[in-house]
């Protein structure tokens, strides 16, 4: 929903006579008094970065997803198990109840979810809510919402608590105009699919609200993540993560994508370390506030010689999907993360071989490891 459609009267007041004398609001205008729980419009809206443990209280949206167990496991570690509540509009499985606080929170809720962000007295926010790539293209009006004005949703309230914002970007949100082999942080981003658009949306305002309203806002690009012990949730790059059950469980795999595309890749521990890390880092350190990341590029052909070095007898074949070949035709190639590195020392652990001999492990498959060694 535009921020001004919900401009009230004393939101007009308040602009008028807003203090930096150019009739413009340092907070944005949906936060201003339109709530039925509004406080006083001169209170301080202001809260801390971290709560009196010295921990920051965490908020993590769309976190049933691919992603959001493993950072809620994560954040737990370092910041205790109470002070991450782990969000969704789905009903969590057993094992993810009981393993800390959950919560139903639906991003396209703006009241439901300013309550939880008061009531929980939250600081830093994980927005992971949205509908990927493939899922996308399949249902642009529910992608629109979700992408776009939930993120609306969130940056008001974000901007409106003070709290530090991660919200991911991807590869995604480059284009076939972009330069591919290797595409920079700063360059042409015409993305052709409503994900990709969502994604340039969310990086520009995201910004827009650090430099508007000093939003700390923090953001990167994922490459396609690769995890064993959750499922993705309808992207383009899926297949690499199915080829290591496949391989497990019938020995066959049908590939969607050309055997010679190639795209940028990453282990979920090195996305979910990037993330912990770039939201630690110390604001004087980021040059940029959105970020490419990257650990290793393959084409499916080059990963499945990998998976055959543990399961030789995999059969592979090739039944190309239009719609997703055409997005990762126009995705990156290989992502430039100089920036990353530089300026808050950003660094992979896991390349090709060592992606491979993991998911195995994982995926229990141990046997098949010590034959290939
Ligand atoms: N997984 C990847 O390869 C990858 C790569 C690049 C970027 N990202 C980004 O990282 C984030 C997390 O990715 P993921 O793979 O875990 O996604 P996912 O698709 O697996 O999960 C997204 C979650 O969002 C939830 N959701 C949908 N509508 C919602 C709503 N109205 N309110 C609240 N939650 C809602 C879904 O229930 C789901 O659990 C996304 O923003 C995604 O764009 C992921
Ligand atoms: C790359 C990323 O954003 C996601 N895995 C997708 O393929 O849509």
């Amino acid at each position: 929903m535009p921020i001004i459609r919900n401009l009230g009267r004393a939101a007009s007041q308040l602009l008028q006579s807003s203090g930096c004398g150019c009739g413009v609001s340092l907070v944005p205008v949906r936060a201003i008094g339109v709530s039925p729980r509004q406080v006083a419009s001169d209170a301080s809206f202001h809260s801390v970065t971290f709560s009196e443990s010295g921990h920051p209280r965490v908020l993590i949206t769309g976190g049933l997803g691919q992603l959001g167990v493993g950072l809620a496991k994560l954040l737990r570690k370092r910041f205790g198990k109470n002070n991450v509540i782990l969000s969704d509009i789905r009903k969590p499985a057993d094992n993810v109840f009981y393993s800390g606080p959950f919560i139903f929170a639906d991003i396209l809720d703006y009241k439901n979810l300013r309550e939880i962000v008061v009531n929980n007295r939250i600081t830093w926010l994980f927005h992971y809510s949205a509908l990927l790539s493939a899922v996308g293209e399949a249902n642009v009006p529910l992608a629109r919402a979700v992408n776009i004005t939930g993120l609306h949703n969130v940056l008001d309230i974000a901007a409106e608590h003070n709290l530090r914002l991660f919200v991911p970007s991807t590869i995604g949100a480059f284009g076939p105009t972009s330069p591919r082999d290797p595409t920079p942080d700063i360059c042409i981003q015409r993305p052709r699919t409503i994900y990709g658009v969502s994604k340039v949306h969310a990086e520009l305002m995201g910004e827009y609200y650090h430099y508007r309203y000093g939003l700390d806002f923090r953001c990167l690009r994922y490459p396609g993540i690769i995890s064993a012990d959750s499922q993705p949730g309808g992207g383009t790059t899926d297949y690499a993560v199915k080829i290591f059950h496949d391989a497990i469980k019938s020995g066959k795999f049908k590939c969607y994508l050309r055997p010679d595309t190639r795209l940028p890749m990453m282990y979920i521990d090195d996305c979910l370390k990037a993330t912990l890390e770039v939201m630690e880092a110390p604001a004087e350190a980021l040059t940029m506030r959105t970020y490419n990341i990257n650990a290793m590029s393959f084409t499916p052909e080059e990963l499945a010689q990998e998976v055959q070095k543990y399961v030789p007898e995999l059969q592979v074949t090739y039944n190309v999907d239009q719609v997703r070949q055409a997005i990762a035709d126009s995705w990156p190639m290989n992502f430039d993360d100089s920036n990353a590195r530089r300026d808050w020392g950003w660094k992979h652990d896991y390349d090709l071989p060592e992606l491979v001999t993991t998911m195995f492990s994982y995926l229990g498959s141990d046997s098949r490891i010590a034959q290939a060694n």
